[in-house]
C-alpha cells in the first residue's frame, strides 16, 4: 500500500508551490501556527499561505495524569487533517474531498438523528472564571434535559470531533477550545460526512473558539437552541487581548 503520509507531503508541497507560484527549484513557504508558538507570542493570523495548524498534545490534562486519549493534531489548512490517538494507535485522517479514515478505514457518522437517542460529547474547558463556568453548566443541563440519551467527553477536542466523525457519538459542542484543537478534526468530521456550525448557528468560524460537530443540520441546530453561548477572546485576537487559561498555567509548570 502507498504510505498515505509520503503522498500527503508530495500534495502539500504542490500545494504550497501553486500558492507561491515557485518553480520546483525553489524551497516551498508554509507557515505554522502551533499552540505552543502562539503561547511564545507568535501570530496566529490565517493568510493566504498554506499553514500548518499543531497541536503536538491535545487532551494534555489527560496527558499530565495519565489518564485516557492523548491525541496529536495536524492540519493543512481546508486540505489536510490528521489527528493520532497515541494510546489507541489509531490514525484519523482525511483530505479535502476524498474521504476520512482511520488506519486506512473509511469514516462515516451515525446516522441518528434523534437528539433523544443521541449521544452528545463535550468538554468543561480551561478557563475557571466562575462566570463562564455557570454557563458551561447552563448548557450541559439543557442538554442534559433535552433529554439525550447520553453525554461524554474523552478529554481532548480532536478525540471528541474523531468520535463524531466514527459514528460513536453523534455531536460534540464546546466553546473555548482553540484552532489549533479543531482544525485538523474539522475536515475529518465534514469528510465522514457530519456538519460544523457555530454555536449560535451559521458557519463555524475556526479562530472564534466555539463550534459544534454533529452528524446532521438537524441535531446541530438542536443544540443551537440549546447551548448558552459566550464569546471568548478570538484566537486571531492581538496578543495583549487573547486570556491564558488558568488549568493550562498549572498543566504547563509540570
Ligand atoms: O490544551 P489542550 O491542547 O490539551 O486542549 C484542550 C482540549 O482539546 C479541550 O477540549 C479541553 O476542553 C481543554 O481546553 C484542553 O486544554
Ligand atoms: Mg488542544
Ligand atoms: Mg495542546
Amino acid at each position: 500500500m502507498a504510505d498515505p503520509w509520503e503522498s500527503t507531503m508530495d500534495h502539500a508541497v504542490a500545494i504550497a508551490r501553486k500558492a507561491g507560484e515557485t518553480s520546483s527549484h525553489v524551497p516551498v513557504c508554509f507557515r505554522f501556527i502551533g499552540e505552543e508558538s502562539v503561547a511564545a507570542g507568535e501570530s496566529c493570523i490565517l493568510s493566504d499561505s498554506p499553514t500548518w495548524i499543531i497541536d503536538p498534545i491535545d487532551g494534555t490534562t489527560n496527558f499530565v495524569h495519565t489518564h485516557l486519549t492523548v491525541t496529536s493534531t495536524l492540519d493543512l489548512q481546508v486540505e489536510f487533517g490528521v489527528v493520532y490517538s497515541c494510546i489507541e494507535d489509531k490514525m484519523f485522517t482525511a483530505r479535502r474531498g476524498r474521504g476520512a479514515f482511520c488506519n486506512g478505514e473509511p469514516l462515516q457518522v451515525s446516522q441518528q438523528k434523534a437528539v433523544e437517542q443521541a449521544i452528545v460529547a463535550t468538554e468543561f474547558g480551561s478557563d475557571r472564571d466562575p462566570e463562564v463556568v455557570d454557563k458551561i453548566f447552563q448548557s450541559l443541563r439543557n442538554v442534559l434535559c433535552l433529554p439525550v440519551h447520553g453525554v461524554r467527553g474523552a478529554g481532548s477536542a480532536a478525540m471528541n470531533m474523531c468520535l463524531v466523525a466514527s459514528g460513536c457519538v453523534e455531536a460534540y459542542y464546546e466553546i473555548g477550545v482553540h484552532v489549533w484543537d479543531v482544525a485538523a478534526a474539522s475536515l475529518i468530521v465534514s469528510e465522514a460526512g457530519g456538519v460544523l456550525m457555530d454555536v449560535e448557528g451559521g458557519e463555524v468560524d475556526l479562530m472564534s473558539r466555539r463550534i459544534i460537530a454533529a452528524n446532521s443540520k438537524t441535531v446541530a441546530e438542536r443544540l443551537v437552541k440549546t447551548i448558552v453561548a459566550f464569546s471568548p477572546p478570538r484566537d486571531d485576537a492581538a496578543p495583549s487581548d487573547r486570556c491564558e487559561d488558568s488549568t493550562h498555567l498549572s498543566a504547563r509548570k509540570v
